[in-house]
């Protein structure tokens, strides 16, 4: 089960998530030469990133990359590529090396290849995994209406990325599968407010899909939260 880590606020918050995540990374880079991050978008990060940009660590060796993109256009506002460019890529971290999951095809379907193969270059497992949570209960791109849902919960599944319409929410999506955020050296939930908390408390009752990271047992997540 997952072990959670409280804050009085979330400025106090998204300062130890920043160190925690520096550290970790340094951590991995003195072990293996490199280190790698995927990030969640939305609006809770954004604190965070700037805390973690001005973390001074070897970021020439760190690989960051997107946990889920909306298939809009990289400098559009609902970008998360953009938003990770604007306020983590900056600072100290602007010397990582940073692959977006958005290419140039009108289609997620049409782009998955491409987009894995970008990804090919990571090291992995992943050092970290930095997830989100939405009110409905979806994380990464796992929107509970999502027609493909079981397949991205696969954890068996062997597929790197896979697509998926919200159908709740704008924008088709790309996202990474639960397999391999499973197979992460860490797994962390960032999350705020009481009503997100009152959302997970009743993730495994409700078939969120949160649950499917939350309720394992295989590799516990961690879930930073504050009010
Ligand atoms: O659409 C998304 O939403 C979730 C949650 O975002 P937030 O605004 O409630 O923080 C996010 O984790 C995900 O990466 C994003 O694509």
């Amino acid at each position: 089960m997952s072990r959670w880590c409280e804050f009085d606020s979330r400025e106090a918050l998204d300062k130890a998530l920043a160190e925690h995540l520096a550290q970790r990374l340094a951590q991995e880079i003195r072990a293996q030469g490199a280190a790698s991050l995927a990030v969640s978008g939305g609006s809770t990060p954004k604190g965070m990133f700037a805390q973690l940009a001005a973390q001074d660590i070897p970021w020439e060796q760190v690989w960051v990359t997107l946990v889920d993109e909306r298939w809009v256009a990289p400098d559009d506002a609902d970008s998360n590529e953009r938003l990770v460019r604007e306020n983590l890529l900056v600072a100290h971290a602007a010397r990582a090396r940073f692959v977006g999951l958005k290419t140039t095809h009108a289609q997620v379907s049409d782009g998955l290849a491409e987009a894995t193969a970008r990804l090919a270059p990571l090291p992995r497992p992943i050092t970290c995994v930095v997830l989100g949570m939405g009110g409905d209960g979806h994380t990464a791109s796992w929107f509970p209406q999502a027609g493909n849902l079981a397949q991205l919960l696969d954890p068996a599944g062997k597929d790197v990325l896979g697509r998926c319409d919200p159908v709740t929410a704008p924008h088709e999506r790309i996202t990474l599968t639960l397999p391999v955020v499973l197979q992460s050296r860490e797994i962390i939930v960032h999350i705020t407010g009481a009503d997100k908390r009152a959302v997970l408390d009743e993730a495994v009752d409700k078939r969120y899909p949160i649950a499917a990271v939350t309720a394992q047992t295989a590799n516990p997540a961690t879930i930073w939260w504050a009010p």
